[in-house]
């Protein structure tokens, strides 16, 4: 059967520090993903963009004291709330979502979307850990706090727009990190998440890690949720990030690994995120993201 994918963006920043990933979506969309899917043999449906509130008009003075140090919360999660219910209808109808960021703090909404009617697991493709909450993170940025609140980890314990109703953190997979806050450090090893460093990617090669973590994403779960932030890859394969980290996945690796999400038959839906054009290079990060989805979404050389 045919797999048809739903594009569903999802234009906004108020999880990172620097402005531009909001554009994402677009420039996506431009780099031609409908047209590099159908070419995989895949049918397409676009969604278009959630109705983000104006970030034109956003002020981190705003931020309420009272909600600690996440910036932007309210606003992280009225979008939140918007995309878990639009992955939702996508896989209610029988669609495989594709999530277009944004920063990665719009991960809350897939994740929750798609753990609402079924249990699931995640592989998640990061140079980060993404692992904080509002008392440890340095920086105050929900793009690094999406797992930490999808699992209900510290201050997100009970919080339910942003708790993930039918995932459990035995069945998530963490995949070539290499920049943790020391405070995030702590929490993931007392965390029963399963974390894969780029140095592990270097000693037993990509094919191997991402094996083993799509058998904990796969165990005994209705399928996989992957989140790949696009600052897991080098940055010189993907200048367009806010937060880029040296020594990431190579070009190769990275299509490996999802054409392995692919085989495994267990990718339930996708989202790609972090990709700000602004920074970016001739919209090559963003051309980068739709070769990375076919790829993930089966499309072969052969
Ligand atoms: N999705 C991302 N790009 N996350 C970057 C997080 C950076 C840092 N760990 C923080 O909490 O602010
Ligand atoms: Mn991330």
């Amino acid at each position: 059967m045919t797999r048809t994918a739903r594009i569903i963006g999802a234009p906004t920043d108020y999880g990172a520090n620097r402005r531009g990933v909001d554009m994402g979506p677009s420039a996506i969309r431009y780099a031609g993903l409908a047209a590099e899917l159908r070419s995989a043999g895949i049918d397409v449906e676009d969604a278009g963009d959630l109705a983000v509130p104006l970030a034109d008009e956003r002020d981190p003075d705003a931020v309420e004291p009272s909600e600690g140090t996440a910036k932007f919360v309210r606003e992280v999660e009225e979008v939140s709330t918007l995309l878990s219910d639009a992955v939702a209808t996508a896989l209610a109808d029988d669609v495989t979502p594709v999530v277009l960021g944004g920063d990665h703090s719009v991960a809350i909404g897939s994740v929750g979307g798609s753990a609402r009617d079924a249990d699931v697991g995640v592989v998640w493709f990061d140079a980060h850990g993404d692992f904080n909450t509002p008392t440890t993170s340095p920086s105050g940025n929900v793009h690094g706090m999406p797992l930490a609140a999808v699992l209900g980890v510290g201050d997100f314990e009970g919080v339910e727009w942003a708790n993930a109703r039918g995932l459990k953190p035995e069945n998530v997979a963490l995949v070539g990190l290499r920049d943790l806050d020391d405070t995030e450090r702590t929490v993931i090893r007392e965390s029963a998440v399963t974390a894969y460093t780029m140095s592990d990617v270097d000693e037993r090669g990509i094919t191997d890690v991402v094996d083993e973590a799509l058998t904990v994403a796969g165990d005994d779960t209705d399928g996989v949720h992957v989140s790949f932030d696009l600052d897991w890859l080098d940055p010189n394969e993907a200048p367009g990030v806010g937060t880029p980290v040296r020594g990431g996945a190579s070009y190769r690796e990275a299509h490996s690994a999802l054409e392995q999400v692919a085989t495994s038959g267990m990718l339930r839906s996708l989202e790609l995120v972090e990709v700000n054009p602004i920074l970016d290079q001739h919209n090559e990060t963003a051309e980068l993201a739709t070769e990375l989805a076919a790829s993930a979404l089966g499309k072969r050389i052969l």
